[in-house]
């Protein structure tokens, strides 16, 4: 999903929050588009850049809330503390993110539908024990069966694709999810006091 199709969605539900997650190669080419098109987020792959500190400078000149992902690979320690600091939001993927493998053995890039990697899940209570404030987002294979290790690992903003789509009743699903973020939210505060 490029540029135009953020620019027909905000015109059609104006104040929309559009997290856009750009899993692309040199995401500092891609950002005034983006915001033209009236992104709020600008997500970027730690992967993807060698500056990562200007590009959030850039997306934040533009208006634009900050991410910064790790792909299942990248370690948190990747993530520097200057980085985290500077950026509004911190994604850690739960699969490999541009590529699926569908039950027929067939491969398409971009899709949802992988397994969640709950190897991966660690790399979230590290991020929430070094940035107890920070919005930290999993993305990939996240749903009802998933949720609650994502949830008390501190995750609190979560990309749900199938999960959501693929149930008979989605906003149930939703409801679900956002409950158990807010439970898992709930009991982290209270460890801390
Ligand atoms: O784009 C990607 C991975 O390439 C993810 O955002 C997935 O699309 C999330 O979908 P589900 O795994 O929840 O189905």
């Amino acid at each position: 999903m490029g540029a135009p199709i953020l620019s027909c969605v905000s015109k059609g539900i104006p104040g929309i929050f559009m997290d856009c997650h750009m899993m692309v190669a040199q995401p500092e080419k891609w950002v005034d588009d983006i915001a033209d098109a009236g992104g709020a987020l600008y997500c970027f792959h730690l992967e993807a850049t060698t500056d990562p500190l200007p590009l959030i400078d850039a997306i934040h000149a533009r208006k634009m809330k900050a991410g910064v992902a790790i792909s299942p690979d990248t370690p948190s320690t990747a993530i520097t503390d200057e980085v985290a600091e500077s950026a509004d939001m911190l994604l850690v993927m739960t699969v490999y993110p541009e590529f699926t493998i569908r039950s027929n053995a067939s491969a398409s890039a971009g899709r949802g539908g992988q397994k969640f990697l709950e190897r991966c899940v660690p790399k979230v209570s590290e991020l929430r024990a070094r940035f107890p404030n920070k919005d930290i987002e999993v993305d990939g294979g996240v749903g009802p069966k998933t949720i609650d290790v994502c949830a008390d690992a501190g995750s609190n903003v979560i990309v749900a694709g199938t999960a959501i789509f693929g149930a008979s009743e989605p906003e149930n699903v939703i409801a679900l999810l956002k409950a158990k973020v807010e439970i898992a939210q709930a009991k982290i505060a209270a460890q801390r006091s």
